[in-house]
């Protein structure tokens, strides 16, 4: 079995009756999406919300029951992927754009469970490059402002366009040469006007499950 979705099928053991799930996005959280809805099928009763429109569309087209989020008070468990996580569980979220809505459900979640393989560890978050999600409006003058910082960052990119996320916004992805304290980073990029949220998950993550090439789990 493919190791994301080994982890993947682990996490979806911690889904009970009658929760309210949040979706993930990604590779890894697309196996989560499937065995939730494979689960469903068996009479699991639950309820969803989800952090990208793809993976809302999927869920829809697998039969996940989806919620309003005005009929929701929180949410139980959120299983999501990850692009790197350091030794402390701080991660850096964003590379398929979904960060500023990964955030908010996993800032009102019970239980924030990350599923990733073995590549996504590491010791000190940075080589992959931060996401930093930026309302277009003067969006060059955003970017002068978070290279300050000490990045160097590059506006996104697809097939030639420039990516906008689900929420209308750009990405800068931002190479750090090591993010040695990923929480006063976090807050320096909350003061800039114009960033929106960015890829850094301080404090957020309860459970790592990490899919190994040899067919097992483990937990951190
Ligand atoms: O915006 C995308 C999300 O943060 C993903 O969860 C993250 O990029 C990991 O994705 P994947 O599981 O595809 O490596």
């Amino acid at each position: 079995m493919n190791v994301k979705q080994l982890a993947a099928e682990k996490a979806v053991e911690h889904i009970e009756h009658g929760m309210t799930v949040g979706l993930g996005t990604g590779t890894t959280a697309y196996f989560a999406i499937q065995r939730i809805a494979a689960r469903v099928k068996e009479g699991l009763g639950i309820r969803a919300v989800a952090s990208s429109m793809h993976s809302e569309e999927l869920a829809r087209q697998l039969g996940i029951p989806i919620a309003p989020f005005a009929a929701i008070e929180g949410i139980d468990v959120t299983i999501d992927g990850a692009d790197e996580v350091d030794e402390a569980l701080n991660l850096i979220k964003g590379g398929g754009g979904a960060l500023l809505r990964e955030k908010i459900l996993a800032a009102n979640s019970a239980k924030f469970i990350v599923i990733v393989d073995e590549s996504k560890l590491v010791r000190k978050l940075g080589t992959f490059p931060l996401p930093v999600e930026v309302i277009p409006f003067a969006y060059e003058l955003t970017r002068r402002q978070v290279q300050a910082l000490g990045c160097e960052p590059t506006l996104r990119t697809v097939d030639g366009k420039t990516f906008v996320t689900d929420n209308g916004n750009f990405i800068l992805d931002c190479a750090f040469p090591v993010i040695d304290n990923p929480a006063d980073l976090s807050g320096k990029l909350h003061l800039i006007p114009g960033v929106a949220e960015h890829g850094l998950f301080v404090k957020m993550t309860d459970t790592v499950i990490i899919g190994s090439g040899d067919g097992t789990t483990r937990y951190l």
